[in-house]
């Protein structure tokens, strides 16, 4: 069949393809990405090509160039969709909300930054506060994102970001939740991956003296950043990162007490990785030997007794689910700390004269040859936001078209909610029966699996 006359040259808005099919709209995608065009509307959604390379469109001319002006004005951009948000939030005083998704290394986190950018640039007051919100990015990213084989800096934790402006419009604060940290990653990695990026950044960044006091060397000599058989990354400096996560440690009101138990937390999990065990009575003494009292860590004994579990395996195993419970706990904290920061709670008679731009960026759909439980949750994170596009795209639409009586033709489109009731809605899922399982000692992975096998066996039957 010839090519419909829109899709030779492709176009802006992809409602106005004439060839609206799968192929019409990948065909358009291409033509513009050819072109060096990444940004691509359909309707008031954005469609964002990641370019792998800086482009000259996110400079001061370009915030300028989008302001206040209506979606579809101008040739498709990020900033008009931040543009949009921020104008139906003054003008029409209503909260936004600008969901992110996309699979792994798409773009989402650089296009957070990016409203994020345009939101601080317009709301034009050059602050303090603006300052800090936008310093919180360096530190998440150092504590929760990490080289992957799909993409060098990749978030592996969702993040909700909830920026709140005052009646004149202007930034007043903001809060980060944080979801489903990938702690699994701080004790093993997978070929060429990396661990976060704070462990490579301290030992290449930290002034000698102070790594000396915390007994570090080098990347290569520990257990828990070798696994992937990957410390360094090409386009990252970790060196230079360090400098500037100190600094914005420094700008979100981190203590430099503060700052220095977090290394020393970090340098704790470091030694602890390193620990072979022979037999029983090697955990404990190890543990105090080299943890209690060179980084004073202010353990009590009891607290190291627990480590002291079983054999070789066991304890290898308790070793690391003690080291991922301590960096998940202070990722918390950390987000915490930076919440403490930025937020400011409005007060009860004030609350309708804040408005806020949430932001939600959540780890894309990933895929790998052996995927884990971690994947599992992504995945169904994001078949959840899936679901969510569905409902407002062509579930609502299709009913207010049949509510109206406008002669409408029904679209066909693949709804993914049978894949979220086995996972989690219906009243006996997987997630559920996972979380039976783990409440048995000794459980193992393949138990889980068996019991949910038996599950869909009858789920099938019937
Ligand atoms: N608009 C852009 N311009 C230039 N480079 C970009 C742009 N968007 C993304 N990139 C490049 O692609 C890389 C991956 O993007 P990003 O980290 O935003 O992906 P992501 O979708 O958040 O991935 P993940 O789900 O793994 O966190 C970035 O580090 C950057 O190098």
């Amino acid at each position: 069949r010839p090519m419909h006359p829109t899709s030779v040259e492709g176009v802006d808005d992809m409602i106005c393809l004439g060839d609206l099919n799968e192929a019409g709209l990948l065909r358009n995608l291409l033509v513009r990405h050819r072109g060096g065009i990444i940004y691509t509307y359909t309707g008031s959604i954005l469609m964002a090509m990641n370019p792998y390379q800086l482009l000259p469109i996110y400079t001061a001319e370009h915030v300028h160039l989008y302001r206040n002006r209506r979606l579809g004005e101008l040739p498709p951009h990020v900033f008009a969709i931040a543009d949009s948000c921020y104008y139906n939030m003054y003008r029409n005083q209503r909260d936004q909300c600008c969901i992110i998704s996309g699979e792994s290394g798409a773009g989402k986190t650089e296009s957070t930054k990016l409203i994020l950018q345009f939101l601080a640039a317009v709301s034009g007051q050059h602050s303090w506060i603006e300052q800090q919100v936008l310093e919180a990015n360096p530190i998440l990213e150092a504590f929760g994102n990490a080289k992957t084989i799909r993409n060098d800096n990749s978030s592996r934790f969702g993040k909700y970001i909830d920026i709140n402006f005052n009646k004149a419009g202007a930034i007043e604060g903001a809060r980060v939740e944080q979801y489903l940290l990938e702690k699994s990653r701080v004790c093993h990695q997978m070929p060429e991956e990396r661990n976060y990026h704070i462990f490579y950044c301290i030992l290449l960044g930290m002034p000698a003296e102070q790594k000396k006091i915390l007994s570090l060397g080098s990347a290569t000599e520990y257990n828990y950043l070798t696994m992937g058989n990957c410390t360094s990354c090409d386009g990252r400096d970790d060196t230079a990162d360090y400098n500037h996560i100190r600094s914005a440690m420094k700008i979100l009101t981190f203590r430099e007490k503060e700052t220095w138990e977090i290394f020393k937390l970090l340098a704790a999990l470091l030694h602890l990785g390193n620990m072979n065990f022979k037999g029983e009575s090697l955990v404990l003494a190890e543990v105090i030997k080299v943890l209690w009292p060179t980084l004073n860590l202010g353990l009590r004994e009891i607290d190291i007794y627990c480590l002291h579990i079983g054999f070789r395996k066991q304890a290898a195993d308790s070793r690391d689910a003690f080291a991922k419970a301590i960096y998940g706990r202070l990722f918390v904290w950390i987000v915490g700390k930076i919440n403490s920061a930025i937020y400011k709670a409005p007060s009860g008679n004030d609350r309708n004269s804040h408005r806020s731009i949430g932001l939600l960026d959540i780890f894309g759909f990933e895929n790998f040859d052996i995927n884990s439980f971690e994947q599992l949750c992504i995945n169904f994170a994001n078949e959840q936001l899936q679901q969510f596009f569905v409902k407002h795209i062509f579930k609502q639409e299709q009913e207010e078209y049949m509510l109206e009586n406008i002669p409408w033709k029904h679209m066909a489109f693949s709804d993914n909610q049978c894949t979220l009731d086995l996972l989690a809605i219906k009243p006996l899922n997987m997630l559920a029966l996972i979380d039976e399982e783990s409440h048995f000692p000794k459980v193992t992975a393949l138990a889980s699996a068996s019991q949910a096998h038996l599950y869909l066996e009858e789920k099938n039957r019937n």
